[in-house]
């Protein structure tokens, strides 16, 4: 997999999913939860605390005996890497010149003692790093982490941590009804036509949107054609009921939109065998839509088309994977 391919996919460490940052040895100059913050670091030149320069991000002392420093980030759920960004922006005097990432499968709920103590695996040899820049890096293997340790060598700052992979829920917690489309459980996004405004991914994520901009909004459409999202789901599901919520789309909700499933699998091909979920039905604006379905034929993707365009906060595949 190539960075291109890797940056596309989740950040399993993301607050929004909820990653956390569980541990660190050192965090004097700036607080390690920064490493998980979405959006770009923020950086104000005049701004300086008791302890020093204010950085946006995870900031150790300058190191003045033998050894490095780290920091442990729960995934916020179990996933193979593709590739992790370890982004130095704004330390430039004082970034970490080399950096190392172990993981470790563990189940329940570990204390950090426990993390500690846990037979850690190397996952991406120690690498060169840059100052102020995002360092991208391929990662080649497919074991499952729970946890990931970022190593740095010897000290310094790094402004955000991405770790982008494919989930790999715990199939204890997938049985009887799910949501089949929730990235927490395995869903994610294949295909989309318009993401102008924010990203289609936002729609299967955990909780409610709390504003327009965590859902996914298109551009307005020009063409004559509608906007849609292909959503390969947590394995293949007979869907019991779904919810096309357009919470916080008030001027911009679709007219209507259409929910169809494929159950062979192959959502690429030119004709798929679509099996239809909800009929072409009306949208109001701000306002969750729940509908039966009555179909009994599994199914594997599904693809929501809005017409002519317009956002979606949430989108959800209740049922039952066989
Ligand atoms: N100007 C700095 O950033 N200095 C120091 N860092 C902070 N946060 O003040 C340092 O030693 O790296």
């Amino acid at each position: 997999m190539t960075e291109a391919d890797f940056l596309q996919l989740p950040d399993l460490a993301a607050r929004s999913l909820g990653g956390a940052v569980v541990y660190a040895n050192d965090e004097f100059f700036a607080s390690r939860e920064n490493l998980i913050s979405p959006g770009a670091p923020d950086f104000d030149p005049s701004e300086f605390g008791h302890k020093g320069k204010v950085y946006d991000g995870w900031e150790t002392r300058r190191r003045r005996e033998p050894g490095h420093d780290f920091a442990v980030v729960r995934l916020g759920v179990p996933g193979v890497v593709e590739g992790v960004v370890i982004d130095t922006a704004w330390f430039t005097g004082n970034y970490p010149p080399y950096a190392s990432v172990d993981g470790v499968n563990l189940e329940g709920y570990p204390t950090y003692q426990e993390l500690l103590d846990a037979a850690w695996e190397p996952v991406l040899d120690r690498v060169a790093l840059k100052g102020d820049a995002a360092n991208a890096f391929v990662v080649d293997d497919d074991r499952p982490w729970t946890h990931l340790r970022l190593n740095i060598f010897p000290d310094g700052g790094v402004a955000r941590f991405r770790v982008h992979g494919h989930a790999r829920p715990d199939p204890a917690f997938l049985t009887g009804t799910i949501d089949l489309a929730a990235l927490e459980n395995g869903g994610d996004v294949v295909a989309c036509s318009n993401r102008f405004y924010s990203s289609p991914r936002n729609i299967i994520g955990l909780g409610r949107s709390r504003h327009m901009g965590e859902g996914w909004e298109n551009a307005r459409r020009r063409d004559g054609g509608n906007d849609y999202v292909v959503i390969r789901l947590a394995g293949q599901g007979c869907v019991d009921h779904v919810e096309i919520d357009t919470s916080y789309f008030v001027g911009n909700a679709p007219g209507s939109a259409r929910l169809s499933g494929i159950p062979n699998g192959d959502a690429m091909s030119d004709e798929p065998s679509w099996v239809e979920l909800v009929p072409r039905t009306a949208l109001l604006p701000d306002c969750r839509h729940r509908f039966r379905v009555d179909s009994p034929t599994p199914v594997e993707f599904v693809r929501l088309d809005v017409y002519p365009d317009g956002g979606i906060a949430r989108l959800r595949v209740n049922g039952r994977l066989i």
